[in-house]
Parts: structure tokens; C-alpha cells; sequence
């Protein structure tokens, strides 16, 4: 397979991935390190200016003036805190997850491929692995970005079947939102279940109600991030942030329009998405002044691949066991929602 990278030794390494599904990753690793060194070592130099350990959402991150490449900007919406590192050569790296991994490798071969960054094969950094992939901003030209996860459920089924410990940190991001929210039990605990906390962001969110909701937002890079969406709830909220987001430019929303609507129609036929339960995944929005605009799935983190004999049309209601993720449904009503943003002819 070819790749669209400019690192040979990347190429290597995704020619490795492609012809054998299943591996060893102790030898893929130590094979990525060895090929990729010389990465690795830029890599290391950049770690200096990286967002490591800052806080949750919005982190922004530019290479060095004198690094020989092209300077990249970077801006992570939300997400986990010191997961990733601006690469070079327009990639980027998130912090390795064996089944986000798996789900790039797959889709690199599936009909969807063009509407993920593409998927460049695991490098190490200080014992750490990461999966590498594009950094979509790159071409683009200070880029307003958005995150919108997708679908009516955010957590996997297997986790109601797992008994864990009551969490603090949930219950302080619960009350911090909503100081009513915890039930009595709770608020004597003083921690909440995930699966509770996630259900109370999905009804309190469009989640439930639109299946998808907006994370949060920049438009311009001198502005803070817009992350205050928890209680986005109503089709008409969720419009008007929207109608922030592309500064109600009806070209914007035509270039993401048609762009949802191909990804529609290929998410209806693909292999891959009919044999996953897509959960958490997001949307990532990208428009610029040039009036460029692209849409791309990220996040595969809690995606699963379903037993053999089912399959999803991700638009039946969920029920405990049908594993149905509400994807497109939510991306039904996404589209639906932005074309009523047009203005009528
Ligand atoms: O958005 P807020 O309200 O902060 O809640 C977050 C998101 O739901 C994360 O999901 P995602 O990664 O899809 O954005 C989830 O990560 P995972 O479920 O992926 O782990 C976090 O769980 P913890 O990582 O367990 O804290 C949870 O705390
Ligand atoms: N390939 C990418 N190109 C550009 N930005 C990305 C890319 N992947 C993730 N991001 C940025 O990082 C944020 C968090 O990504 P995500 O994969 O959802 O992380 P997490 O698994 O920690 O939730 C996104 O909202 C987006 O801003």
C-alpha cells in the first residue's frame, strides 16, 4: 500500500501493518522504533514545546520557528490532557490504544478511509507508544475547529456489565454543572458511577435527544476555546451554536453539508461501520477564511468490533444488548439541522 507521507519510514511500517492483519506488538514496537529513529528523535526535541499535562480542553501547540518543515499549528478541543504530540510532517501523535489501533488499521482498507485521518503505524517516545496519524488542520490556514461526538450512547455496553468503584472526580465534575444532580446516596458518598455520570451528560446534552452532541469550539485562533456546551440540549440551542461556529456563512455550511452527506452515504454501505459499535467517536470540523472546509471521523478509542453474526444500522433505538449506537441518527439530524441554517431561495 501506498502511503500519503513523506516519512519512508512510516511507509515501511504501514506495509508491515497491511500485510499481516494480526502481530506481535512487542516486535511491532520495537520494529517501529528501530526504523523510525530518526523521527523519534525529532519528536523528542518537540517534546519540549508540547501541551504535556496542561489542562483539559483547548491546548494549542506550535512547532519551533527553525524546525526545517513547514511550522504546524495544532489545537486539541477537548479530550484528554497529554495524550498527543504535534509531529512532523503534518502528523500527529495520540497516545497508543491497542483498539483505537485496530480500527485504523481496518479502516485504512475500508470504503471510509478518506474520511479519517490517514493512519500512519505506532511510534515510541520514552517507553511510551502512540499511534500516528495526520494532523487534519495542516492545510488550512488558521483554522476555525470543532468537535461534535456522535451518537446516542457514550459509554460501551460491556461497562454496565462492570461493577467500579464510584468516582470523586465524577461527582465534583456533576455538581460543578448541576449542584442538584446527585441523588441522595451520592452526595453521602460524595462519588458517581461512570455509567451514571455518562447518562446524566447524554440527557442533559443533545446526546439523547439528537444523538450527537457539540464538545466544543474555536473560531479564531486569538479566542478562547468554547467548551460550555453541557447543557446544549434543544435543536434550537444546538443551532445557535452552530450558527456561532461558522458566523452564519451559508458557504461554510453548504462545504460541510455536502461533505456530511458523502460521508452519509459511504458510512451506509461501509464494512467497517456496519460491523462496529461506534461509540465516543466525534466529528471534527475544520473551515478556514479561504472558506475550505473538511469534516473527518476521529476518536476511535471506545469503537468495538461486533461478534460475527450481528450487525448495526446505527439508527435503531438502543436497547441493552442490540449494541445499536444511534451514529447515524445523529448525523440524520445533524444534517437536518444545518440545512435549516440556509437561508431560503
Ligand atoms: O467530557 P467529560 O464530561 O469530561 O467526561 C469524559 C468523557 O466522557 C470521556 O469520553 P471521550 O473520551 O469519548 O471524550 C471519558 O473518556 P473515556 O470513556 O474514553 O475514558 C471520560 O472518562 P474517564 O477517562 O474515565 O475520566 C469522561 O470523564
Ligand atoms: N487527527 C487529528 N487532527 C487534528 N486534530 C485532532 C486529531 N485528532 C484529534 N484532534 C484534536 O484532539 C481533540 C481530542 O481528540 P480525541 O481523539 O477525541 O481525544 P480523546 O480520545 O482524548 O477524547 C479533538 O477534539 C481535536 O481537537
Amino acid at each position: 500500500m501506498t502511503l500519503q507521507s513523506s516519512l519512508p519510514g512510516v511507509e515501511l511500517l504501514l506495509l508491515t501493518c497491511s500485510c499481516s492483519r494480526t502481530f506481535d506488538m512487542a516486535s511491532f514496537s520495537s520494529f517501529t522504533t528501530a526504523s523510525l529513529l530518526s523521527e523519534v528523535c525529532i519528536f523528542g526535541f518537540l517534546m519540549q514545546n508540547s501541551p504535556w499535562k496542561k489542562p483539559k480542553s483547548c491546548v494549542t501547540s506550535s512547532l519551533l520557528p527553525n524546525t526545517p518543515t513547514k511550522p504546524q499549528q495544532w489545537l486539541q478541543v477537548v479530550g484528554h490532557a497529554g495524550s498527543f504530540h504535534v509531529g512532523a510532517d503534518g502528523t500527529l501523535l495520540k497516545r497508543f490504544c491497542e483498539g483505537e489501533q485496530q480500527c485504523y488499521l481496518r479502516l485504512m482498507e475500508d470504503t471510509l478511509r478518506p474520511f479519517v485521518p490517514a493512519y500512519h503505524g505506532v511510534v515510541q517516545l520514552d517507553e511510551q507508544d502512540y499511534n500516528m496519524m495526520d494532523n487534519l488542520l495542516t492545510h488550512f490556514s488558521m483554522p476555525a475547529v470543532m468537535d461534535c461526538k456522535m451518537g446516542s450512547r457514550t459509554y460501551l455496553e460491556e461497562e454496565l456489565l462492570i461493577s467500579r468503584e464510584p468516582r470523586k472526580d465524577m461527582y465534583e465534575k456533576m455538581i460543578a454543572v448541576d449542584p442538584e444532580a446527585p441523588t441522595a446516596q451520592e452526595r453521602a458518598q460524595q462519588a458517581v458511577l461512570k455509567t451514571r455520570y455518562m447518562q446524566w451528560r447524554e440527557t442533559l446534552s443533545s446526546t439523547t435527544s439528537l444523538g450527537f452532541r457539540i464538545e466544543g469550539f474555536r473560531v479564531s485562533a486569538n479566542e478562547e476555546c468554547h467548551t460550555n456546551f453541557k447543557r446544549t440540549r434543544s435543536r434550537d440551542q444546538v443551532m445557535e451554536v452552530l450558527h456561532n461556529f461558522v458566523e452564519s456563512n451559508p458557504h461554510i455550511v453548504w462545504g460541510y453539508l455536502r461533505r456530511l452527506k458523502q460521508l452519509r452515504q459511504v458510512l451506509e454501505t461501509s464494512d467497517f461501520f456496519r460491523a462496529h459499535e461506534v461509540v465516543g467517536s466525534s466529528l471534527l470540523f475544520v473551515h478556514d477564511w479561504t472558506g475550505r472546509t473538511g469534516v473527518w471521523m476521529i476518536d476511535f478509542g471506545k469503537t468495538a468490533a461486533l461478534p460475527p453474526h450481528l450487525t448495526l444500522d446505527h439508527r435503531t433505538p438502543w436497547v441493552e444488548g442490540n449494541r445499536e449506537d444511534g451514529y447515524l441518527w445523529g448525523l440524520d439530524n445533524l444534517i437536518d439541522i444545518l440545512t435549516d441554517m440556509l437561508p431560503l431561495t
